[in-house]
């Protein structure tokens, strides 16, 4: 089957788009997984869907890793999407409004080309943790949770769908690492730990091991933060199914928002990441969080699939 593309990048996480507003989407997850090779297809961390809005939305906004697995959210993604609809003149509006599967989303291009994007209030509630937190005692800082995560098989059976409670299964139950994470949810699931230089954190080797932790049963986007100052952090992601990332806007909010909940950060914040700058605001509590940078076009394209 042929189809037409566009690839886009927005800080350096790099996507396929398609315009799914005149016929439905409908590559299977061995297409998408092909497609995202990066030696024998087109190469990317997500593809994103643009599709026709089934709500008073302006446009549905799908999501899927290069794995073919859909996910709720893509922060960077929605960046490039509001620079994809307007350049497509899919829309002559320059502030967009697209509901993913589980939030709505405000997208405003702005004239210097940078996209600010409302990406809704996190959520911390214990409800919403993506792992079974029963007989685990959280540190608090300031009051903000940190969650031990407990041991778990070897990356290579890792990435395999765990099952929940491996290590629970007579195993002891040990403390990965001493690693601690401060849990949020921006519509997708967040696990980020402060580290003294973001240069030298294990996000190669602890990644996968908290990504496809059994602690997190539908697994996790594993962020490590270094504080630069109360308005600044640098940033590495490893991504749940894109391993890491040259920077993940959702992962940028969700440190951001562990940083301010901890007292380390202030209200406005500029986060480094490998790809680039991204600006995250973010006033506390149900207020929403602001996330801006860049978004790019980087050529159209037709692959058989
Ligand atoms: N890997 C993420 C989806 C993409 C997030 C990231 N690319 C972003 O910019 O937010 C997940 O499975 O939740």
């Amino acid at each position: 089957m042929r189809v037409r593309f566009t690839k886009m990048q927005g800080a350096g996480n790099d996507f396929v788009v398609f315009d799914a507003t005149r016929e439905p989407f409908s590559l299977t997850p061995d297409q998408m997984r092909r497609l995202g090779d990066r030696r024998f297809g087109v190469g990317c961390d997500q593809i994103l869907v643009v599709e026709p809005s089934t709500s008073d939305a302006d446009f549905g906004y799908r999501i899927f890793n290069n794995t073919g697995d859909e996910v709720e959210h893509c922060g960077n993604g929605a960046r490039c999407f509001v620079r994809y609809v307007v350049d497509a003149g899919l829309t002559n509006k320059r502030r967009v409004v697209v509901d993913t599967m589980n939030r709505r989303l405000h997208l405003q291009l702005q004239d210097d080309g940078r996209v600010t994007v409302d990406m809704g209030a996190p959520v911390f509630e214990h409800a919403a943790l993506p792992f079974d937190a029963s007989g685990l005692t959280p540190r608090l800082e300031n009051g903000f949770e940190f969650w031990p995560v407990l041991s778990a098989p070897e990356p290579a059976s890792a990435r395999q769908a765990p099952q929940g409670g491996q290590e629970g299964s007579g195993a002891a139950r040990r403390l990965l690492e001493g690693v601690e994470v401060g849990v949020v949810s921006m519509g997708n699931p967040h696990a980020v730990q402060r580290v003294p230089d973001v240069n030298t954190a294990p996000v190669e080797t602890l990644g996968p091991r908290i990504e496809a932790n059994a602690h997190f049963p539908r697994k996790v986007n594993a962020g490590f933060m270094q504080i630069l100052a109360r308005d600044r952090i640098a940033l590495r992601v490893f991504e749940r199914d894109a391993g890491e990332t040259l920077a993940c806007g959702t992962g940028a909010c969700a440190a951001v928002v562990v940083g301010i909940r901890a007292g380390w950060l202030d209200a406005a914040v500029e986060v480094q990441t490998r790809g680039g700058l991204l600006r995250i605001e973010w006033a506390g509590g149900q207020s929403p969080v602001l996330m801006t940078g860049p978004a790019a076009r980087v050529f159209d394209g037709e692959i058989d699939l």
